[in-house]
């Protein structure tokens, strides 16, 4: 498999690919996305340590930790929406940010803009029809397609600040299906939603996995881990533990990243 690195270190990009393939090729390791020595801060506070770490390649993983632990920073750092102090992302060869699907929090959406859900699932066809292109019929096609798979299509015509948090979160996850990404990065995307949106979302995710799609979702229902997820990313500030969830989401590294016993209460039910 090959790779292709995005930098922001001051080290010459060819030394660093070389020795990031090797490492790969060392480990055989099959992720989208690999994610080394990635340092944020805001206003000179510290938000992400020196972070490794590695979106598996046709998975669901979740990402865990407490509020502040740095995993909406991790997404924007990823699609390069923050500046970083330090790291490299290494994309999957072919992969580019281009193919990166993301779904904000949605407390970070102006829901008194004027748009209809239609259109806002055709925002989703933008970032691969290339400048001076207007969407047209066949990302209309796509559009309607992705609204189908949520069972959003008798919306159409709606202004999303007319729907309910579920059904909103169903027009970003098809909005996200329009994009025809490779990866998927959702934030809280099950944040107050009703269940029967929170199933639909999570059989999507499923169908998107099988198709060989790459999913990770910030989760903060530690119950759900074993349901919602096959492998987990644990993180505060820094990485705790990442892996399957047999071998990652364990009581220790819970407790670890929530500095307590929450892992005690959560996985052993103490
Ligand atoms: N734009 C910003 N300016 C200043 N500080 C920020 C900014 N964005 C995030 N932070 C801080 O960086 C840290 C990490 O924030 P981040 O939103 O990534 O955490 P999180 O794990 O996603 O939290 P939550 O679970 O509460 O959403 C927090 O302390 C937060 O206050």
């Amino acid at each position: 498999m090959n790779y292709n690195l995005q930098t922001h270190s001051k080290k010459s990009s060819s030394t660093l690919l070389s020795k990031v393939r090797e490492n790969y090729i060392r480990k055989q390791i099959l992720d989208v996305i690999n994610i080394e020595n990635l340092t944020v801060s805001y206003q000179g506070k510290v938000a992400l340590d020196n972070l490794s770490c590695s979106i598996p390649k046709g998975k669901i993983t979740g990402i865990i930790g407490p509020n502040g632990a740095g995993k909406s920073t991790l997404f924007k750092a990823i699609l390069g929406l923050i500046k970083v102090d330090s790291g490299n992302f290494l994309f999957e060869d072919g992969v580019d940010k281009r193919d990166i699907a993301y779904v904000d929090q949605r407390n970070a959406i102006d829901l008194s803009f004027p748009i209809d859900v239609l259109d806002t699932v055709i925002l989703g066809t933008y970032p691969k029809l290339g400048l001076f292109h207007n969407p047209g019929r066949i990302e209309t096609e796509k559009a309607l397609d992705a609204l189908k798979i949520v069972k959003m299509e008798p919306y159409v015509k709606r202004q999303i600040g007319e729907l309910s948090g579920g059904q909103l979160q169903r027009v970003f996850i098809a909005r996200a299906l329009a994009q025809e990404a490779e990866v998927f990065l959702l934030d809280e995307p099950f944040v107050g939603i009703d269940v029967v949106s929170e199933s639909l979302i999570m059989e999507t995710l499923k169908m998107l996995q099988k198709q060989g799609k790459s999913v990770a979702i910030v989760h903060h229902d530690l119950h759900k881990v074993r349901e919602l997820f096959s492998n987990v990313i644990l993180l505060n500030k820094e990485l705790v533990a990442q892996g399957s969830v047999d071998n990652a989401f364990t009581v220790e590294n819970v407790n670890k990243t929530y500095s307590g016993s929450l892992g005690d209460v959560v996985i052993k039910g103490a």
